[in-house]
């Protein structure tokens, strides 16, 4: 069959007035980025759904972008036809010939924009209900749970009909609920944790800590691949380097080793809250979950986040690790994160860090290091840069090594 339109059934809409606006206008943007290689394409927001007009471009994969669009409920694809009573049952007939299958039950639902139409919304059902059963006998009409539902829509223009509805992602247009940093590592967490802050309408910006020489350029590039594949969800990304090596060695000649990973971690956080204010970001997400590791017990986060009173987001904190493989595998991440590149934390960590750091000792083995001169310096090396829906920084690399073979 040939489609016509996508009808795309927006998310969570508790929200009212202005809200509202600035959700359908976000939605649209996003949906509009993620399809900006179809032209062809016709979009029409409207209060309670959004109209993507076809064109004449193949509907398959165009639904399978929208899938990942956050903001999204549901979304039908539909054909229209024209007012003529004749054409609609004839194109309800060939969908249920399509969909159908021995055994299935089906119903009809109308919904009349256009109040001038000459039949209304009960003659439109029983009567296309009628033909359905004449053409399919013994079928079963079930209002509460069809097999199938034909839905029919009388608009101005014609009259749209669809029976294949898709769920969509659901969450908030990621932008409607402002902007925070995420503090990304090359590990399995932290990307599942960006994916569910953006999936709350979080639009996000990475953060990612590096330590040449001791960390590689490929560990520095995972990241980034890692951030192209969250793309799909929101759009570009911000990618923002921090050089770290210079504060870990540092740290390493002068802070008891029991207590090394712990402040590592609270300059971290003061980098990342510096640069969030750069960004004007609102808060900090980090993927870490309660008990995991040494860093992550209540009293680790508790001495870390002695830092900053910025809130600091934490969407896997409860997750066990088994729940937080399945999201990443269920987002493309998981595959990539296991591949083995060295994180500037894993370098750095001491054999048996205190999984109950002191906050009064925490803060004064702090004090003897230069705080000030070894956060500029480590801002001064920021780099900044884009990531983009289909950039990938993993096999180019790759490429470059066999051109050199
Ligand atoms: N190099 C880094 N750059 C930025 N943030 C980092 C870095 N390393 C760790 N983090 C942040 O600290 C959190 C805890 O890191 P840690 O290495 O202790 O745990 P993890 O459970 O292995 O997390 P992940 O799987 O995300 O690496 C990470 O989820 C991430 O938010």
């Amino acid at each position: 069959m040939e489609y016509t339109e996508i009808m795309v059934r927006y998310g969570e809409l508790s929200t009212k007035g202005k809200n509202r606006k600035s959700f359908i206008d976000r939605l649209h943007g996003n949906v509009a980025k993620v399809l900006k290689d179809y032209p062809n394409l016709v979009m029409r927001p409207h209060r309670d759904r959004l109209h993507i007009q076809l064109n004449g471009e193949d509907a398959q994969p165009i639904m399978e972008k929208l899938k990942n669009v956050f903001g999204i409920q549901t979304f039908s694809l539909s054909v229209k036809v024209s007012h003529d009573f004749e054409d609609v049952k004839a194109k309800a007939i060939e969908m249920m010939h399509e969909g159908w299958k021995p055994g299935m039950s089906f119903k009809v639902g109308t919904k009349r924009s256009d109040h001038s139409y000459h039949l209304d919304t009960n003659q439109i059902n029983l009567q296309l209900g009628d033909a359905i059963c004449d053409e399919f006998p013994g079928i079963d009409v079930e209002m509460k749970r069809p097999d199938i539902k034909i839905s029919v829509e009388v608009r101005q223009d014609g009259i749209y009909l669809s029976y294949l509805t898709v769920k969509g992602a659901g969450g908030l247009p990621v932008g409607t609920a402002g902007k925070a940093m995420l503090m990304l590592s090359g590990g399995i967490d932290s990307p599942v944790a960006g994916y569910l802050a953006m999936k709350r309408g979080v639009d996000i910006e990475m953060v990612h800590f590096f330590s040449p020489p001791y960390t590689s350029e490929q560990a520095l590039n995972k990241a980034k691949e890692l951030t192209s594949k969250l793309t799909v969800f929101g759009g570009n990304i911000k990618f923002i380097e921090v050089p770290f090596a210079e504060i870990q060695e540092t740290i390493k000649s002068s802070v008891p080793e029991g207590y090394l990973m712990t402040i590592q971690r609270r300059f971290m956080l003061r980098l990342t809250d510096m640069l969030r204010e750069q960004e004007n970001g609102l808060a900090i997400f980090n993927g870490e979950a309660v008990g995991q590791v040494a860093s992550q017990t209540l009293e680790s986060m508790a001495a870390i986040n002695d830092v900053t009173t910025t809130p600091i987001l934490r969407p896997v904190a409860t997750m066990d690790k088994t729940e937080i493989i399945k999201l990443a595998e269920d987002i493309d991440t998981f595959n990539l994160s296991i591949q083995p590149f060295e994180d500037c934390c894993t370098v750095f960590a001491p054999p048996s860090p205190k999984t109950r750091p002191n906050i009064e000792k925490t803060r004064k083995f702090e004090s003897s290091l230069d705080i000030d001169g070894l956060i500029e310096r480590s801002l001064a090396g920021v780099k900044i840069t884009t990531i983009e829906h289909g950039d990938h920084f993993m096999e180019q690399q790759q490429e470059d090594i066999s051109t050199l073979l």
